[in-house]
């Protein structure tokens, strides 16, 4: 055929790579080059390979982390008798259908987002699922990579496909740089607070701009992790020598002439000039600070700065009913300063911030101070290795000398699944990426913040910003 190809986004191009079937008004069905699993929504799936006697179709792409429910303060024993039959199914599930699996005290085991691209598993232009709604982590390293129900994670075990309904892609052109101080997870609250929980619906998203482009992949992977927050299916990054040199030289990353083969397609994963995106939205970061959730939901935030809102300003109905709800659960009066807020429990952690930059950050703020009298600080490393790399830089010393607690590699208190959770009336400030009523134990109050934000808050004992310390 003769003529220039028709310019298409990132998310297309990874989309037609990988398709194994098309049919008018059917979903195509698209190849799999990674299934990440974890105990809580494998088990059926293996169940229903067992009744209709199949077999895990590629091995060689499965592999399996234990996370949601795995004790944080001990490797070698799991108390909680739900938790420990849900780890050992998925032990017995690995061992039988010959799936790799990283379990409690491996070096490699931790929360499933965190372990797939410190693996180099994780890599651009490939296709990437797991039965977890925060598979749109890895969308940060220009993969296609999104959550998927139990039944689908049986599909893809035993075929390594996945039927897709046409996709529906979105930008998000983020405008403008970073102030000195100001985070990705900043740049995430403030656009979901921007767009609402479900400015994104169904969507594949790609961020865009100069200060995505500089970002870190930790950053960038902060950024992806909460595309699913505001309703987005993927969140994608174009892939640069930001990614490549991250992925460069990781056990799974190709090497040699397919490391050099592989960065040349890698390279071409870029949105053409001319691409049209099914819709466009823009995020000016230019004077965005510290920013905070105060409500139920991530879309309910404000910079740090600002007061617990007034639901009556509210223009929308629906918002001003779903703000009422918010405060009352989060027992907070309209009007009063964040800074005001006191909380009980700080958690450092989880697959949006619990990388190895992330608790920098953190040590960073803490270093020579101390968690105030009335705070407890969780600091729980998003894997193993996680963990390994800061004790290595003696950052866990920072965290202890603090007076915060160093904990072992796991979801941990990003949500209720486990041992740590805040008792009913707690109120914490938490790196992790969903505030919903009891997200991390009945009755507990979360809001979300970054982790510089969360170290300060632990110092001053209430929502604070490193720079407000002196
Ligand atoms: C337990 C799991 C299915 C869930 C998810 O899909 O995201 C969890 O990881 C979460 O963050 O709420
Ligand atoms: S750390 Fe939190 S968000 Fe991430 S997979 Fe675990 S429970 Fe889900």
């Amino acid at each position: 055929m003769v003529g220039e190809a028709r310019p298409r986004t990132l998310a297309e191009k990874v989309w037609d790579a990988h398709v194994v079937r098309a049919a008018d008004g059917e979903p195509d069905l698209l190849y799999i080059d990674l299934h990440l699993l974890h105990e809580v929504t494998s088990p059926q799936a293996f169940d229903g390979l067992r009744l209709s006697g199949r077999t895990v179709r590629r091995t060689d792409l499965t592999i399996a982390t234990e996370d949601h429910n795995t004790p944080t303060d001990n490797l070698l024993t799991i108390s909680d008798p739900v938790s420990r039959l849900q780890i050992e199914t998925l032990r017995r599930n690995c061992e039988e259908f010959k799936v790799r699996i990283h379990s409690l005290g491996d070096a490699q085991q931790g929360v499933v987002h965190v372990m797939g691209p410190q693996l180099g598993l994780t890599q651009p232009g490939m296709t990437i699922v797991c039965g977890d709604s925060h598979t749109s982590t890895h969308g940060a390293f220009g993969a296609l990579a999104f959550g998927i129900g139990t039944s689908e994670v049986e599909h893809v075990l035993a075929t390594q496909t996945l039927p897709q309904p046409h996709l529906k892609t979105m930008a998000v052109n983020v405008v403008g740089e970073l102030a000195p101080g100001v985070t990705a997870k900043d740049l995430v609250l403030a656009l979901i607070t921007q767009v609402g929980t479900g400015g994104g619906r169904g969507h594949v998203v790609e961020y865009r701009g100069p200060a995505i482009e500089k970002m870190s992949m930790e950053g960038r992977m902060t950024v992806s992790n909460m595309s699913i927050e505001w309703g987005a299916k993927a969140g994608m990054i174009a892939p640069d020598e930001t990614t490549f040199a991250y992925v460069e030289g990781r056990e799974y990353a190709p090497k040699g002439e397919e490391w050099e083969r592989a960065k040349a397609y890698w390279a071409s994963l870029r949105t053409d000039e001319g691409a049209k995106f099914d819709r466009e939205v823009t995020l000016d970061v230019t004077h965005l600070t510290p920013f905070v959730t105060w409500g139920t939901n991530p879309g309910q935030g404000a910079p740090l700065g600002a007061s617990v809102p007034d639901p009556a300003d509210f223009a929308e109905d629906a918002d001003r009913v779903a703000a009422q709800k918010a405060l009352e659960y989060m027992a907070l009066t309209p009007g009063t300063p964040l800074r005001d807020v006191a909380v009980d429990v700080v958690f450092l952690g989880s697959c949006t911030n619990g990388r190895l930059e992330d608790l920098r950050a953190a040590a960073e703020v803490l270093r020579g101070r101390k968690v105030a009298d009335s705070v407890r600080m969780l600091v729980v490393p998003g894997s193993a290795s996680v963990r390994a790399a800061a004790e290595e830089e003696g950052l866990h010393e920072v965290f202890t000398a603090a007076g915060a607690e160093w904990r072992f590699a796991g979801c941990s208190m990003c949500l209720g699944m486990n041992p740590d959770t805040l008792k009913p009336g707690e109120r914490s400030a938490s790196t992790s990426n969903r505030n919903f009523e009891g997200r991390q134990g009945r009755g507990g109050r979360t809001h979300l913040v970054s982790p510089q934000v969360a170290a300060a808050t632990a110092v001053v004992g209430r929502l604070a910003a490193p720079a407000d310390l002196n």
